[in-house]
């Protein structure tokens, strides 16, 4: 099922918590709302799933308008950063509930609830812990048992919010490989709510980048990591070094540094005599010990060898923060640099964003 939103808005009194939302979720994908604490990402998901309503806007799931719908209306399924399972209740008990409390006319038979629920602890690889209790199980077995919950009542939608956002790093790595496994063998909208740019770039086939009410950018993983549409998605996805400065004759001046603009590898026409920003990835930005284009110079500060690529931290003038390069084993050991030497900077490519007017 696609879900469609149309001209969404949402205030708390005073405070503007969504602006002006117009977004369209793919039948079958597996989208991310990714975004720093307070931006919204979890008021637009209770929006979607009905716990919460807009001031105005529409929000339709398929071409039927759900807008003035309550959550149980709208047949979606939810799991929660910490979702309560039924303490009292087996694992098999819970996984079973919502089926058994469906109305009579609708509710299967036991032999089907049984062949459902089996099938679901199957799907969540957790069917040999059917007869125990949730407070026997890890944190990481209660989600996908709490998954499995919200899957058998077969919803269209399958909405997450921060769903392993509790467990530790180890687990909520295997947890995100294992629901993008699964997202594959469901047929089912899903949109999960993070504010963990490595979760949204490794799970989802969409993200959907928002920062203070507003949608920054809508795109496949890999276009908002190489291809970021804003300073702010620039900066929120990924590492990276920023440069001030301005364009003279298609040339980024910083400082007595001027780097030629190559309008092939720089998605921004330069525009003469306007400030601009340099947003440039670690591996982006090469050292060289050479000024021939440059953009700055400065001073390594620290050299970490140890894992399979070489980060190098460098201090320089021509940047607020230290600098940071990745270069290849290979790369470091030709080039041998040390810490202390001075070095120049040149990149491979930069994201350019221009200020009108200086
Ligand atoms: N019921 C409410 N009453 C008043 N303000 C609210 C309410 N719910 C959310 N807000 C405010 O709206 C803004 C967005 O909240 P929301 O929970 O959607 O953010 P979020 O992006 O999910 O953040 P987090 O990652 O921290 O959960 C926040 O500033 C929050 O304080």
């Amino acid at each position: 099922m696609s879900i469609k939103i149309e001209n969404l808005e949402k205030h708390f009194g005073s405070f503007h918590a969504l602006k002006n939302i117009n977004l369209q979720f793919k039948q079958n994908q597996l989208t991310a709302l990714l975004g720093p604490s307070g931006c919204g990402k979890t008021t637009l998901l209770r929006i979607i799933a009905g716990l919460e309503f807009a001031d105005s806007g529409k929000i339709l799931f398929e071409h039927r308008d759900v807008t003035d719908l309550s959550a149980k209306d709208r047949g979606v399924g939810f799991v929660f950063q910490h979702y309560a399972l039924f303490q009292n209740m087996t694992v098999y008990d819970n996984v079973a509930f919502g089926l058994r409390v469906k109305p009579r006319k609708e509710r299967p038979s036991k032999e089907e609830i049984q062949q459902k629920v089996t099938a679901l602890l199957k799907l969540v690889k957790l069917d040999w812990l059917a007869n125990a209790y949730p407070n026997q199980l890890s944190g990481g077995q209660r989600q996908r048992i709490a998954l499995a919950r919200s899957l058998a009542v077969q919803p269209k939608v399958l909405l997450l919010d921060e769903p392993f956002g509790a467990l530790d790093a180890q687990v909520r790595k295997e947890l995100r490989r294992w629901l993008r496994d699964l997202h594959q063998e469901l047929n089912v909208t899903s949109i999960f709510v993070t504010h963990d740019q490595d979760e949204a770039l490794d799970v989802s086939d969409r993200i959907v980048v928002m920062n203070q009410g507003q949608i920054e950018q809508i795109d496949e993983p890999n276009q908002i990591y190489h291809a970021p549409q804003t300073p702010f998605v620039t900066q929120f996805v990924g590492d990276v070094n920023i440069f001030h400065g301005h364009i003279d004759e298609g040339n980024l001046v910083i400082g007595e540094f001027s780097h030629k603009i190559d309008p092939a590898t720089n998605t921004t026409q330069p525009v003469n005599n306007q400030s601009a920003t340099a947003y440039i990835r670690p591996y982006e930005l090469t050292i060289s010990r050479h000024a021939d284009n440059a953009l700055a110079t400065g001073k390594i500060t620290h050299i970490n060898a140890i894992g399979f690529i070489v980060r190098i931290e460098i201090e320089s003038a021509q940047s607020d923060q230290p600098i940071e390069v990745i270069l290849t084993k290979a790369a470091y050991s030709q080039s041998q640099y040390k810490v202390n030497e001075q070095i120049y900077l040149v990149p491979d490519k930069l994201n350019l964003f221009q200020q009108m007017n200086i």
